[in-house]
């Protein structure tokens, strides 16, 4: 008999729950106990949602993020926290920098970083040769003991932990001390927990090592033996968890390790299960994870029975099923979507919906295919229909696709030549200043879209609104004084859902949120088919906001692959053809504005490095076909149109050719935390184009002072020759607040200003002593 479980459910609430009540604990509009009660009732939730399976997750929910609360139960919080005895004050510091109702005690925040290949962000645990780990299960154990009060003896309840080796690899070692020396230390920690967890009446814990789908070195896959070796003598059942790849070479490992169960992502890996099914040691279980955890469409269950079934036969009691990883990158519900387009609706599933598709799998495997008779008759009918819709293929798109040239990635000329021609055009001072594009989004310009999307605002009334917010971050950018300007944003719900609203071939959910980092979502527009361009989708606000201005006003686009990553895209068909179907549609718009007069045009690529596969076998073949898709997009245009692009992870050091290869005019990067050296790269590889580095932390309330500016962009000048030099904060100001902006960009203006005196005062330096040396040569 197949068991069925789930290794997580999304945290955020149906509804975003969640994120409202954290924001408005953290601004002291609500008690911790609401939050509290909030945080009980969603679990409550999440656990009737999960209630068919045999064994339920407990710990997989969080109030910011997972790894910042395993650091809380290791007892591994950095120092500077200390200010009280507060746990949970202790906890928002790291997660953000400050506690509740803007307490003034500040710290600075944990550094966050994404989570593998998704979209997800962490809090990156923070080590150095004395860290010392010390247990503190209390919030863990309580949530244990609430699962078994709410779901009874009838149920399992599976307490879900990040692992030991996993745990160490995502830490950052603020000594760049070898943190694989600390395993020795945490080992004591993990086995006295899962002690604790026993106690409790724990059978099985889910312990969580998704790093063996990527490349490890010796050191690494040994420090797995000697981990789970350690834990061997724990009196719980490991299930050894690995999702988002395959096990490739570390299969035989993951195989051989002393633990009670093994799940495998079967969507990412379905080549390994045959060798997973002969290989595994035959007292350990086999779970599998059949239905992805990364998209939302629905499963096609009859032809996962038809593979299934010899497997279950084989396997009997040892197989168990889930979903490939935890749900949290899937949205909630999809019975709430009343309003999405309903042909696609029936080939969507959600989180609670892919529970219930597990459940059907479990009834015909235990009970035979009659049992789930019309279940799967519906199922199948949804697969056929996604399979046979006229509105998914666009023949003309095909073509396009097709035609597409070498030639059509070339800008007309070199970047040298093209320099000089945007020099002339543009007349932009040594160091100019520019910022990313938004502004802040504030919780008018919100309501104004919410009331507009709900009826309650007509369109004319939203548009004046978008546009006066417009003319205020125009007036703003000309009273501070920057050099290349941006419309803000206001108008965009978020950088990559309002490029799908507008796409054929997208639809989009009204409450499909997928969490980012602590309470921020996206709500991924979710692309079925041909991607074409029926309209300019940016043109009319970009000309509006150079009607208003002398300065030059930059277009603002989000490109393909960005687009491409932070979609739930199609999945029967490669993600490169996808791709380049985006980079055509947004091609166009990069044309249709350089038509409508725009000299600067941006292009986003802030998820280009961060879409890199988790192997870096793999890096190559992305890299070309996201480049190129990059290229395609933009270098249709005339040498005197800058191009810009952006990018928020800016550890390039490995992909430098690449990022070269796109041959951007400029590019900004987000440096300011890295103290410039994350310029190295660019140094090392004689990059030949312009560069901003970002001198201004956008991520901290703080606000950077004119002196740090200058002090970053000197460092960034012993790297980069000035000339290629502007100025500019590390991403997009949307979450922060007009107050917070207008005296941090002050301050970076003048700090541009000052940079400029410095060269004006060197020249006429050099200007003098030149002067004095013909002198000397005249009174000789
Ligand atoms: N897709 C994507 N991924 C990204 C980023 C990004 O910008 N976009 N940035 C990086 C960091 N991640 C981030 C992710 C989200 C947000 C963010 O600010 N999200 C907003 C939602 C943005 C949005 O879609 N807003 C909508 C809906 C706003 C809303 O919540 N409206 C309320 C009503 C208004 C209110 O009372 O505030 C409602 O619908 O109920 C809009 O503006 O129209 C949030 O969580 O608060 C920021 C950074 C990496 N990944
Ligand atoms: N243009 C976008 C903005 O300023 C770029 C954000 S990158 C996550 O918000
Ligand atoms: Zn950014």
């Amino acid at each position: 008999m197949a068991r069925i479980h789930s290794l997580g459910f999304p945290r955020i609430g149906r509804k975003r729950e969640l994120k409202f009540q954290l924001e408005s604990y953290w601004t002291g509009d609500s008690s911790r106990t609401e939050l509290l009660a909030t945080a009980h009732t969603l679990r409550e939730q999440n656990w009737q949602h999960q209630s068919g399976c045999d064994l339920i997750p407990v710990g997989d929910f969080s109030l910011y993020d997972h790894v910042l609360d395993t650091s809380a139960l290791l007892g591994n919080l950095p120092e500077r926290v200390d200010t009280n005895n507060d746990d949970l004050d202790n906890y928002f510091r790291i997660a953000r920098g400050r506690a509740q109702n803007g307490d003034c005690q500040c710290v600075h925040a944990g550094e966050m970083t994404k989570w593998f290949d998704t979209n997800y962000h962490y809090i990156v645990p923070e080590v150095t040769a004395d860290t010392a780990f010390s247990l503190n299960p209390d919030s863990l154990l309580a949530q244990v003991r609430e699962a078994q009060q709410v779901n009874g003896p009838s149920h399992s309840v599976k307490p879900v932990v990040l692992g030991p080796v996993t745990y160490l690899w995502l830490s950052k070692a603020k000594d760049g001390s070898d943190r694989l020396a600390l395993l020795e230390r945490l080992l004591p920690v993990y086995t006295e927990l899962l002690a604790a967890l026993a106690a409790e009446g724990v059978e099985w814990v889910q312990i969580d090592e998704p790093i063996l789908v990527t490349e490890l070195d010796s050191a690494w896959r040994l420090a797995f033996e000697q981990a789970y070796h350690h834990l061997k003598v724990a009196p719980v059942k490991l299930l050894l968890t690995t999702y988002f790849g395959e096990l490739q070479d570390n299969l035989q490992l993951a195989c051989q390790l002393p633990v009670a169960g093994l799940h495998l992502d079967a969507i990412s890996a379905p080549d390994e299960v045959a060798k997973l099914v002969d290989w595994l040691p035959i007292h350990k279980v086999l779970s599998l994870g059949v239905i992805s955890g990364r998209n939302i469409w629905k499963t096609d269950l009859t032809r996962t029975l038809d593979w299934l079934e010899p497997i279950a036969a084989k396997l009997g009691e040892r197989l168990w099923l889930a979903p490939s990883c935890s749900l949290l990158h899937v949205p909630v519900d999809l019975s709430l979507e009343a309003t999405l387009d309903a042909e696609v609706r029936e080939w969507l599933s959600f989180a609670a919906q892919k529970l219930q598709e597990l459940q059907v799998l479990k009834s015909a495997l235990n009970h035979g295919r009659d049992s789930v008779t019309e279940e799967l008759r519906d199922n199948q009918r949804a697969i056929i229909s996604r399979q046979q819709s006229t509105r998914v293929y666009n023949p003309a798109v095909k073509a396009a696709v097709d035609g597409i040239t070498a030639e059509l990635g070339q800008r007309q000329s070199e970047y040298t030549e093209r320099a000089a021609k945007q020099r002339a055009v543009l007349q932009l001072p040594d160091y100019p200043t520019t910022t990313i594009g938004s502004f802040p989004q504030t919780t008018e310009i919100r309501q104004a879209r919410l009331a507009y999307k709900q009826g309650t605002l007509s369109e004319s009334d939203y548009q004046s609104h978008m546009k006066a917010e417009i003319q205020r971050a125009v007036e703003e950018q000309e009273a501070l004084g920057l050099d290349v300007l941006v419309h803000g944003e206001a108008e965009r719900n978020d950088m990559v859902e309002y490029f799908g609203e507008q796409l054929e071939g997208y639809v989009f959910s009204r409450f499909g949120w997928v969490q980012s980092y602590g309470s921020r979502c996206v709500k991924p527009p979710i692309l079925f088919g041909d991607i074409h361009r029926p309209n300019a989708m940016t043109v009319e606000w970009s000309k509006f906001a150079q009607s208003l201005t002398d300065k030059p006003m930059k277009g603002m686009l989000t490109g393909p692959v960005t687009i491409l990553n932070w979609s739930f895209v199609r999945d029967d068909q490669p993600r490169k053809a996808t791709c380049l179907q985006l980079a055509l549609a947004i091609r166009d718009e990069v044309l249709d504005l350089e038509q409508a007069g725009i000299q600067v045009i941006q292009i986003d690529e802030a998820a280009l490095r961060e879409g890199l596969p988790l192997r870096r076998s793999q890096w190559q073949s992305y890299l070309d076909w996201a480049v190129h898709s990059f290229k395609v997009c933009a270098n249709g245009v005339q040498d005197e149109t800058q191009i810009h692009t952006h990018m928020c992870y800016s550890e390039f050091n490995d992909i430098m050719p690449a990022i070269a290869d796109m041959d951007a005019d400029v590019i900004t990067i987000e440096t300011s935390r890295s103290d410039m050296e994350l310029l190295d790269a660019f140094d090392e590889f004689e990059y030949p184009n312009e560069i901003g580095p970002g001198v201004y932390d956008i991520h901290s309330p703080n606000i950077p002072s004119q002196e740090q500016i200058v002090s970053l962009m000197k460092k960034a000048e012993q790297r980069i020759p000035r000339e290629r030099l502007w100025v500019n904060p590390d991403c997009g100001l949307k979450t922060r607040q007009w107050e917070e902006v207008i005296p941090a960009l002050k301050n970076m203006v003048e700090a541009a200003y000052s940079l400029r005196d410095q060269v004006v005062s060197e020249q006429a330096g050099y200007a003098q002593s030149a002067n004095d040396s013909v002198l000397d040569v005249v009174l000789l």
